[in-house]
């Protein structure tokens, strides 16, 4: 197994973040509540996801937790909002504004043109559940990792990826029986049904990620990119056309055409393109 020499990035209070050879680790980091995310928790997401976006020597993000818990040995991916942080409009912060955030980090991880996996060392239960689903791959712990939708017990629900595009992982009936019965699922019984790509030991979980995170990174940066907001693309309508062309845009960007109609423009004379159009 490779050695991973993980560098802190930035101290945090809810979560960790750390980088290393291309990789970065963003973890969930109150394990003796599940990993229950709160507003400060989704707030230290958001600025973590959106340096690892920003970071052009990062290449794939894992999505993991901290754990096991000091109080009882359980280990956890995440149990989903706060149920002590929420408020009647939402989960309420230090600064007493009721909010959603977590949908926010959900946005960033799937429109993100990096890949990130989930790494799931125990319970992934409610809004954590969904967030695996978001993710682009999950590794799940054999031993530990149990996947559970606890929304409807709750009345805090996903009705978007968390549930929507859940069945188009794993089927309609299947997805239905996830949220409508909120029964405990197996990392075996999750990859079975398709929204889990490999069980994994628990004590090679971490090693493991970071195996898949140096496969991708062999891979060309623009085609995993141009490749994951493609699969995207037939599910996130025009948000996701947009995403896709922005960056067709951006290939477009670097072609002398671009620098011609950019340049006449400045030179205040008209573009000379060169006809070529390629059959
Ligand atoms: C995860 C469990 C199944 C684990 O069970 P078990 O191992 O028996 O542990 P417990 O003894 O229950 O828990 C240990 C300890 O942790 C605390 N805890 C666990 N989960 C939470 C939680 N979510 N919030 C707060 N605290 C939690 C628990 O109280 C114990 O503390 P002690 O002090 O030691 O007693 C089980 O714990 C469980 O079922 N947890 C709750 C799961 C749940 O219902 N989560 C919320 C689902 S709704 C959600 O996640 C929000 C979705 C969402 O965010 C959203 C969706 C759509 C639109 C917008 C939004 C949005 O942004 O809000």
């Amino acid at each position: 197994m490779t050695e991973i020499k993980w560098e802190t990035v930035r101290e945090f209070e809810d979560i960790t973040y750390k980088k290393s050879n291309g990789v970065a680790r963003i973890a969930f980091n109150r394990p003796n509540v599940r990993n229950a995310f709160r507003p400060k928790t989704t707030s230290e997401l958001l600025v973590a996801f959106h340096d690892a976006q920003e970071d052009t020597s990062i290449g794939v993000v894992l999505l993991s937790a901290e754990g096991p818990s000091s109080k009882d040995g359980v280990y956890s991916f995440c149990s989903g909002g706060d149920q002590k942080a929420r408020g009647h409009q939402g989960y309420v912060g230090e600064d007493n504004y009721h909010r959603l955030n977590i949908l926010d980090v959900q946005r960033l991880i799937r429109f993100m043109p990096k890949v990130v996996i989930a790494v799931v060392p125990g319970w992934a239960v409610g809004g954590g559940h969904s967030l695996h689903v978001v993710c682009d791959m999950t590794l799940a712990s054999k031993e530990h990792a149990i996947f559970k939708q606890t929304d409807a017990d709750v009345t805090s629900f996903d009705g978007g990826y968390g549930s929507a595009y859940l069945a188009k992982m794993v089927g309609q009936k299947k997805a239905r029986e996830i949220f409508f019965l909120g029964r405990n699922y197996s990392a075996q019984e999750a990859f079975e049904m398709g929204m889990v790509n490999a069980v994994v030991p628990h004590n090679e979980l971490e090693a493991t990620a970071y195996e898949w995170a140096q496969e991708v990174l062999g891979k060309s940066p623009t085609s995993i990119k141009m490749l994951k907001f493609a699969m995207n693309l037939t599910d996130d309508g025009m948000v996701g056309q947009q995403v896709f062309a922005g960056e067709a845009t951006r290939l477009a960007y670097m072609t002398d055409e671009a620098k011609e109609g950019r340049d006449a423009f400045l030179e205040k004379r008209k573009p000379n393109f060169e006809k070529k159009y390629l059959p």
